[in-house]
This record gives C-alpha cells, structure tokens and sequence, in this order.
C-alpha cells in the first residue's frame, strides 16, 4: 500500500443486490467507520430507511423524540422508500436541514421544497415539527435565526453534550464532487468555525451563493451520521475520501469524525467500483469479520 493511503481493516460480504449489503470498515488512528456497498441506488435508498427506522425507534423509546437532519441534492428521492414503511411513529419526528439555501420556500433551489415534494409532505409528520430556514433575511441573520430555532429547543427534543452542543439522533449528509459535505467547501473558513452552531455562507462554489450550513462541531456531536453517494460519478471522490489521506480541509468528508457518535457510508456498486477493497478481498491473509 502506498504511504498516504488508508486501507479498510475488515470486510463482511453480503448478497449486494437487495437486501444485505456488502460491508466493510475503515479505521484510522481515531475511530472506526462502516462502508455499506449496496447492489442498486434502489438498495441504498432502503438500507437508509432501515438505518432512519431503527435510530427512530431506538431514540423514541429512550426520550420519546426522534431529531433527523437532512442535506440537499439527491437524497431526499433515495429517502423514499420511507414514506409508508409501518412502525414510524412520526409525530415525535422532527426534521431539519443541516444545510439550506438562503432563498424563499417557493425557489426550486430550496431544499426545504425539494424535501417538501419528494418526501416531507408524504408523510405524517406535524409542520411544526419540520424546521425551515426564514425567508427574505439576510443570510447573516437567516444563520443566526436558524440556530434560535435549534436553542429554543428543549432537551428532551434536541439534548446537548457536556460541551453545550446540540446532539442530533441522525445527520444525513451528501457528497460533492470536491469532497463537500452540508456546505461545508474545500479550503473554507467555515471548517474551523468553533464558536456558532450555523454560519452564513455568501460565495458558495456551488450555486446559489448564499447558503447557511451546520459548524463542523455540530455535525461531529450528531450521535449517527450517514454519508450517502450513489452512482458512478462519485466512484473518485469516495475513493478519494475514504482511501487517501488529504490535506486538512481539502476534503471536508474527511473532517467528518464524530465525538462520540458513528459514520456509517452509504455506497452503490458504482460509486464504490474504486475502492481499494476490491482488490484486497481477493488476498488470502484479508481479515474478515465474518
Ligand atoms: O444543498 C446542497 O447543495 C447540499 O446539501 C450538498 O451538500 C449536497 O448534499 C451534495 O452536493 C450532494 O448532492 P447530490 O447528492 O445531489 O450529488
């Protein structure tokens, strides 16, 4: 193995296709994190309602509130096998958007909108419970109103760490091409941001400019985070992410590292086609955990 690269420590295989994914882990000097390979985008979006399913029923029966956080792009679509699954009790669910886009409700660049049609309104969850950004603030004030909304919160909802800082059941974050995670960009002030719990963003590389987004601090306190990517156009950054050690803040995926919490990978057979993995599978002396 070349130095500067990360190899997976252990591997499980599963039937890919449908239903048992294919599972392997990666560790570095701090944590471990889990790698599910899924055999269809299809297969990823129902091993991440399973995942949403049992935190749910897991923080529902221990506080009697279920706090999920959702990122942009394209997986609101893959959270649709949610919509239907019995069991949900949904009226202890709040939701909320770990990064927005500082324009109105009605803009098709809204994530609260793009949730709102693909998922949100299909399901029983009370509208007061679904967190959105204020429409028509600056995007200094419309940070700062947002985390208000999180502060307010009392702690049976949304429970803080001994550092004071909020601890969300699940975050479900996507990835950019550039290793970007929430909008949370390469090479950005924002990753060393310790002292908000939301900041503004007023030149995203990704459009639209304006954004806010959740602090690394808070992201890392979530007690699951789910990193989801399928689909072949992700195969390099995964690769990259998980496999080759950057910079600090080259890859902000890679600033993913929860206090107390886990990472668990979301993959498709195409976006983890680069992994390493692969060919160390295939070597006899490969540790495997089952
Ligand atoms: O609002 C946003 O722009 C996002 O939250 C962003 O972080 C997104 O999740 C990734 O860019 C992945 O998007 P895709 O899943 O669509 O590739």
């Amino acid at each position: 193995m070349p130095s500067g690269e990360v190899a997976p420590v252990s591997t499980s295989k599963g039937a890919g296709l449908g239903g048992i994914p294919h599972k392997f882990f990666y560790q570095d000097e701090k944590d471990d994190y889990a790698v599910l390979q899924f055999g269809s985008p299809a297969a990823v979006g129902s091993g991440l309602a399973t995942y949403v399913q049992e935190a749910s029923a897991a923080a529902i029966k221990e506080r009697g509130a279920f706090t999920l956080v959702l990122s942009g792009g394209s997986l609101f679509k893959a959270l649709s096998p949610l919509i239907g699954l019995p069991g949900l009790d949904l009226s202890k669910w709040h939701v909320f958007f770990v990064d927005e886009r500082n324009v109105p409700h009605s803009s098709p660049d809204s994530n609260f909108k793009g949730a709102d049609e693909v998922l949100l309104s299909k399901v029983a969850i009370p509208r007061e419970q679904i967190y959105a950004i204020r429409e028509h603030l600056p995007v200094n004030e419309a940070a700062t109103e947002y985390a208000g909304q999180l502060l307010r919160l009392d702690e049976q909802v949304l429970p803080r760490n001994a550092e004071g800082l909020p601890v969300f059941d699940v975050i479900l974050l996507g990835l950019g091409p550039d290793g970007h995670v929430a909008s949370l960009f390469p090479n950005r002030s924002q990753l060393a941001a310790t002292d908000a719990w939301v900041l503004p963003i007023e030149n995203s590389p990704k459009p639209p400019p304006e954004r806010i987004t959740f602090s690394l601090p808070v992201i890392n306190s979530a007690k699951q985070i789910g990193i989801v990517a399928a689909g072949e156009g992700k195969a390099e950054i995964v690769q990259r992410v998980l496999e080759v050690q950057s910079l600090p803040g080259a890859l902000p995926a890679q600033l993913v590292r929860p206090t107390a919490g886990s990472v668990t990978w979301f993959l498709d057979v195409a976006s983890a086609q680069n992994l390493a993995i692969h060919k160390w599978e295939s070597t006899k002396d490969f540790p495997r955990s089952s």
